[in-house]
């Protein structure tokens, strides 16, 4: 594969950040040195102080009618309508309220209802910062306060529940009960209490505004006893204090984890310590890199000029001096750093701090940067099409790989592109042509319908093949880890994913006093059922790959230990899990059908190895007999796929935690070479 060229960028890159960069730790650790402002802090500082003059603090619903109409006029599209309405049926039942606290309230009853039925739907990104919500910043604070401080588990499973969840929820719940709130309140509904609650205690507090908020006032005292005596079977003075033992306790096990050197992360209780850079790719179709990053370095600049100063909170005075003393030594090192860093791997890809907030930058707005995390990025570089070529994104949208398959084309060649969803394959068509990619042509259809042998893709030398998957390897972008559920499915990833099962299975058990919850009684029928469908398809792929004589179990920990762990953690995961490599499996083996196919890149956002290793396995015979192989997309990169099989070693995975971007796994097959030591001699 031809090396891509590679740009000096403007800014001054220390030859350290560079090289970090290409061990792919760079941004992490540089970032950890740059600026600690992931979106949560930045939003949660902001909130503390420097936000609170643009928080709408009022805005009851009578207030704020007006708002409401021109909100629904602006933004008059049919998700952000259902939103809305589902939103308006929600906030109906419950008593006049902030528009922060009621957008709060209603994200955390669709992420947690959600998360309860093991239904992947809106992240808590999207139910927060959506174009339609007010006071972004505020909301998307309030939402990941009230789910995040993890909470005790001693005390939850002291008050009867079997199935603790180790997050703030469950103390603010327990609060709830114990203080009568919604038992004597039941207009509030837990999802309000929950919100109003968090914000009396850990919050900026809250003002006598309307019946909500008086009621949760009247019940202070009681909240408060109830706090208290929680702290106290805790043996902790403060609620802090009580967090940071949870801290100590759920690392410990995301250690034992991350210790596994070839397997994908991304599960486990936490996000990485260090959060992402912002991954930002510069659009070649519309800009170019010295551009981009020279508009970005002034935005960094003039963002970091105009940071309002924090306002302390009376109660974390004390907490947020030191915060703020830390803040400002980073700050000072990040004087000395370069703020836009160029990638060492993909030549289009730029690092700056975590957090950096572009959505409105009109480099983004007008299509001339993308934000697309560098392993998203991999893909379509991994692929490599040259110009000229006609190339198929099987399962296409949005379209950021599209798009970035027709700028790496510069437009010149084809790029067909498929969905089967036409609201998606609606936005695909406005990013294609936000990002000025013309080669783009969208099509709805299921990939598996169309005919690869058609005369009209006699020509399809490039296909890339990024199907739906469990998004394992996402849960931080998403946020999905704050989630009452995650530790669970993180254990399963974990498990799956590094190559030290019993690492993996002690930090799946770890820490002892969070077990992970057990099929409900009334789900059990379903979960078995799921259980046994996920038997079903590993032993199928075993089966397969015994046929095609793979000795999966001869290298490494091999599909024979690592699976069935799978299951033991959660069978509902599991079933979902083997469900979609099913679909992944017909896919890539139709994707290989392509009869003038040059290059195949197949790749997940899972860190399970169903998904992933096993997907590419069982395709291995069909692609040699289609005269394809497996090959090294980038060979410098450190991560590599699970040692299940010969060839593996060519498989690429990013794992979240140590690689400063998502878990994503890419496989790239590629026409075989004729070997040229067996051709004739010229006489
Ligand atoms: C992981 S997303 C693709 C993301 C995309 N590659 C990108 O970078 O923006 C998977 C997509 O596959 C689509 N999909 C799922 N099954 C499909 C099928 N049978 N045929 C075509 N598209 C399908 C889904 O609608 C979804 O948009």
């Amino acid at each position: 594969m031809p090396k891509p060229k590679r740009r000096n960028p403007v800014v001054p890159v220390p030859k350290a950040a560079v090289r970090q960069s290409e061990n792919s730790r760079t941004h992490t650790k540089n970032s950890s040195r740059i600026a600690r402002q992931d979106h949560v802090r930045n939003a949660a500082s902001s909130r503390n102080g420097g936000d609170r003059g643009k928080r709408p603090r009022e805005g009851n619903d009578a207030d704020s009618k007006h708002t409401d109409i021109k909100r629904r006029k602006l933004h008059a599209n049919s998700s952000s309508r259902r939103w809305l309405d589902a939103s308006d049926r929600a906030c109906k039942q419950w008593p006049p309220l902030s528009v922060v606290h009621k957008q709060a309230a209603f994200a955390v009853q669709r992420l947690l209802e959600a998360d309860s039925s093991r239904k992947h739907g809106a992240s808590l990104k999207s139910l927060t910062l959506a174009p339609h919500i007010e006071a972004k910043k505020a909301t998307f604070a309030v939402t990941c306060q009230v789910l995040k401080l993890p909470g005790m588990a001693t005390r939850a499973r002291s008050s009867g529940n079997p199935h603790p969840s180790p997050k703030f929820t469950q103390i603010l719940e327990h609060l709830d009960e114990q203080a009568e709130l919604t038992a004597s309140e039941p207009k509030l509904g837990k999802y309000v209490a929950m919100v109003l609650s968090y914000e009396l205690l850990r919050g900026q507090g809250l003002q006598r505004k309307g019946p909500a908020e008086r009621a949760v006032l009247a019940a202070e005292p009681k909240l408060r006893a109830a706090m208290d005596t929680l702290l106290l079977e805790a043996g902790v003075k403060t609620l802090d204090e009580l967090l940071a033992k949870r801290h100590r306790g759920l690392k410990s096990g995301c250690h034992a984890r991350g210790g596994g050197g070839g397997g994908g992360g991304g599960g486990g209780g936490l996000a990485p310590e260090v959060p992402h850079p912002r991954w930002v790719r510069v659009n070649l179709l519309k800009a170019n890199l010295d551009d981009v990053i020279r508009q970005l370095d002034e935005h960094l600049q003039s963002t970091k000029k105009t940071k309002p100063h924090q306002e302390e909170n009376k109660r974390q005075q004390q907490t947020e001096k030191r915060k703020q003393q830390k803040k400002d030594a980073a700050m000072q090192q990040q004087e000395q750093q370069p703020q836009v860093v160029l990638d060492a791997l993909l030549p289009d890809l730029l690092a700056l701090p975590p957090g950096t907030d572009l959505h409105d930058h009109p480099l983004v707005t007008r299509g001339s940067v993308v934000l697309q995390s560098k392993a998203s990025c991999m893909p379509a570089r991994a692929l490599n099409p040259e110009p000229g070529w006609t190339v198929v994104d099987c399962c296409a949208a949005p379209g950021n790989k599209t798009t970035h398959l027709a700028a790496i084309l510069g437009n010149k060649g084809r790029v067909l592109a498929f969905d089967k969803d036409p609201k998606r394959l609606a936005r695909l068509r406005s990013n294609a042509a936000l990002t000025g990619a013309s080669c783009i042509e969208a099509r709805l259809a299921d990939f598996l319908s169309v005919d690869p042998t058609a005369p009209e893709f006699r020509e399809v030398r490039g296909v890339l093949l990024d199907p739906s998957c469990s998004g394992s390897g996402t849960i931080f972008t998403r946020m999905d880890h704050l989630l009452p559920s995650h530790r669970h499915r993180g254990a399963a990833a974990a498990t799956t994913g590094a190559t030290d099962t019993t690492e993996a299975a002690a930090a799946a058990h770890a820490p002892s006093t969070f077990p992970a919850s057990a099929p409900t009684s009334t789900a059990t029928k379903g979960k078995k059922k799921k259980k046994d469908e996920a038997d079903n398809v590993v032993q199928q792929q075993q089966q397969q790959q015994r046929e095609q004589g793979l000795d999966v179990s001869s290298e490494g920990p091999g599909l024979a230990q690592l699976l069935p762990q799978v299951h033991e953690r959660d069978p509902v995961e599991a079933g979902r899990v083997a469900q979609l490599a099913r679909f992944q499996a017909a896919a890539l083996s139709h994707a290989l059908r392509f009869p003038s196919l040059e290059r195949l890149v197949y790749s997940t956002c899972s860190v399970h190895v169903e998904e992933n290793e096993a997907v590419v396995a069982g395709v291995l015979q069909e692609a040699a007999e289609a005269g394809l192989e497996l090959a090294d997309p980038f060979p410098s990169w450190h991560r590599r796929g699970l040692p299940l099989f010969p060839g593996a070693e060519k498989l690429i995975r990013t794992d979240a935690y140590q690689d400063g971007t998502d878990g994503f796994f890419i496989a790239l097959f590629r026409r075989r070479q004729p070997d040229v030591s067996m051709q004739e001699k010229p006489m």
